[in-house]
């Protein structure tokens, strides 16, 4: 690949290595085409040779909050744009090396955020470092005996500040909330200088301005700190897995378990097509007799329904579970008991794992989320298959597209879609990229464009429709205050 040449200009580059230390300012090639960009499948068809990654100029690495506010200066001082980047898992362009209107861009990678800063046990917070990475996090709590429980399917990459500027959700979101409900506090370097936000655990002090740098995808600063509730470490869980007949029999035992407030920790209903995928990508006996024995208790459309509960004894466990699958009875679930729980568990980081792999064979293999309120939810999931399937269809090239559920809330949930089809050897770029505005169309009347995975690039044409072009004014003059050179994350969130 070819590699532009650093532009940083002289006089930023000193400054930057005053403050860090030539060591820690890197404009190598490597160093810089390894942050240039996210996980997306165009990200990843960038590597293969199709379109152009966006290069930084350089990538710094600081070590600690005030190096931070340091770097963020400079940068400010010398118009050069900041790209803040945690795991670098974004999949909607957040990560992107943009420039913008600046003649440079820098990615802040903060990997040497490393650290937990305090704990208070009996407020049940901890302070964590933004570059501390989701098993990492989990390792330093669970020596005071707690957890996060924050488990998005990114958690070996993705860090404390890249979930909170994305409002990240994880797999346990059911029982452990989302990241933004666990945010207590943050620290953020602008080029306004140092803000912290978070000192009691409510507070009617105006609106929480905490919640405008959640979620804020570095365009406002860099998130240095961040301050989470914690919860005792389980130390029992118990994951199980059911089959319901039909997506809308499956879709009512999910409303019902969420608006009866006894939703499992991790509950998680695949459509069938993605039932189905799971069933043929177990294959072997075992999934041919549970296809007979599904046939048998008459299922004709089995969507597979994961329930995982985590607990600190065994009565709260059974408590909990027993309230569960007592709301769950009238949806007439079929068991297929601890051994389906325990499989999705134990591969439930797996999948992406396989789209290098996919991509070598030819696959496009691309998802996409969003969320509706429940009385929209079918007709979402439908609007956006059509979508999906109309536009990716061609001869010789049928689609698989997949769908489930995996946050849900009393007033609503989220729909996952992953889709698989051979993919346009000549022009793959525009093959997705065509099927992903089918989506957002089919979206856009019905739910949110993004329910976790973030605004970024890819989904910033369609911020205004969903906030209206007021609440982008909002937005843009919350940044004018914080960054009024429109140095932080050019082309983010707001285009
Ligand atoms: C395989 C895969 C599975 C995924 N599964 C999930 C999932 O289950 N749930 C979910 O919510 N998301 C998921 N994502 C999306 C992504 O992992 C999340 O958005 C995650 O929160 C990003 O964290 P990160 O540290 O990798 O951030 P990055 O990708 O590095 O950055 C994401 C955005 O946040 C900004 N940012 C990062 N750190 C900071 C900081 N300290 N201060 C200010 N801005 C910052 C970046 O500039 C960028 O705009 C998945 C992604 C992949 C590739």
């Amino acid at each position: 690949m070819t590699v532009p040449e650093s532009g940083l200009p002289e006089d930023a580059f000193d400054a930057l290595c005053t403050v860090l230390g030539q060591a820690h300012v890197h404009t190598g090639r490597d160093d810089r085409l390894g942050r240039a960009g996210g996980l997306s499948y165009l990200d990843l068809l960038r590597h293969r040779g199709f379109g152009e990654p966006a290069v930084p100029d350089a990538v710094v690495a600081p070590g600690d909050p005030d190096e931070v506010l340091r770097v963020v200066e400079v940068c400010a001082a010398h118009d050069v744009g900041i790209v803040p980047f945690g795991g670098g898992t974004s999949v909607v362009g957040g990560v992107a090396a943009l420039r913008g209107d600046k003649a440079a861009v820098v990615v802040v990678d903060l990997y040497r955020l490393d650290r937990l800063v305090s704990v208070d046990p009996v407020s049940r917070l901890a302070v964590f470092q933004a570059g501390v990475t989701g098993p990492e996090a989990e390792r330093l709590l669970a020596a005071h005996g707690l957890t996060l429980g924050h488990v998005p399917q990114s958690f070996e990459r993705a860090t404390i500040g890249g979930f909170a500027a994305t409002r990240s959700s994880g797999q346990a979101s059911a029982g452990y909330g989302r990241f933004e409900d666990m945010v207590e506090g943050v620290r953020i370097a602008t080029p306004r200088g140092d803000w912290r936000l978070g000192a009691a655990p409510a507070s009617a002090a105006g609106p929480d301005l905490r919640q405008l740098v959640v979620g804020s995808e570095g365009a406002f600063g860099v998130v240095t700190e961040v301050t989470v509730r914690v919860r005792e470490l389980p130390t029992i869980r118990r994951y199980e897995g059911f089959v319901l007949d039909g997506w809308d029999a499956g879709v009512t035992a999910v409303r019902t378990l969420a608006q009866r407030r006894v939703l499992a920790d991790v509950t998680r209903l695949s459509d069938p097509y993605e039932t189905d995928v799971a069933f043929a990508m177990s294959g072997g006996w075992k999934t041919a007799l549970v296809r007979r024995y599904l046939r048998l208790r008459k299922v004709h459309e089995p969507c597979l329904l994961v329930l995982g509960w985590e607990a600190t004894s065994k009565e709260e466990l059974a408590a909990r579970r027993h309230a569960t699958l007592r709301a769950l009875a009238g949806s007439r679930p079929v068991s297929l008991g601890t051994p389906a729980g325990e499989s999705w568990r134990h591969g439930r980081f797996a999948g992406p794992r396989q789209r290098d792999a996919l991509l070598d064979k030819g696959v496009c293999v691309e998802t996409l989320e969003t969320a509706a309120y429940w009385a929209r939810l079918g007709e979402l999931r439908t609007a956006v298959r059509d979508a999906l399937v109309g536009s990716l269809s061609a001869p010789g090239r049928t689609p698989v597209v997949a769908c489930h559920i995996s946050h849900a809330y009393e007033t609503g949930a989220s729909l996952y879609f992953t889709v698989l089809v051979p993919r346009d050897a000549d022009d793959p770029e525009t093959q997705w990229r065509r099927a992903k505005a089918a989506a957002c169309a089919a979206i856009g009347p019905l739910g949110t464009i993004t329910h976790h995975h973030a605004v970024g690039v890819d989904h910033a044409p369609y911020l205004a429709a969903e906030i209206g072009t007021l609440g982008v004014d909002v937005l843009a003059s919350v940044k004018r205050t914080l960054d009024p050179d429109g140095v932080c994350n050019p082309g983010k969130l707001l285009g």
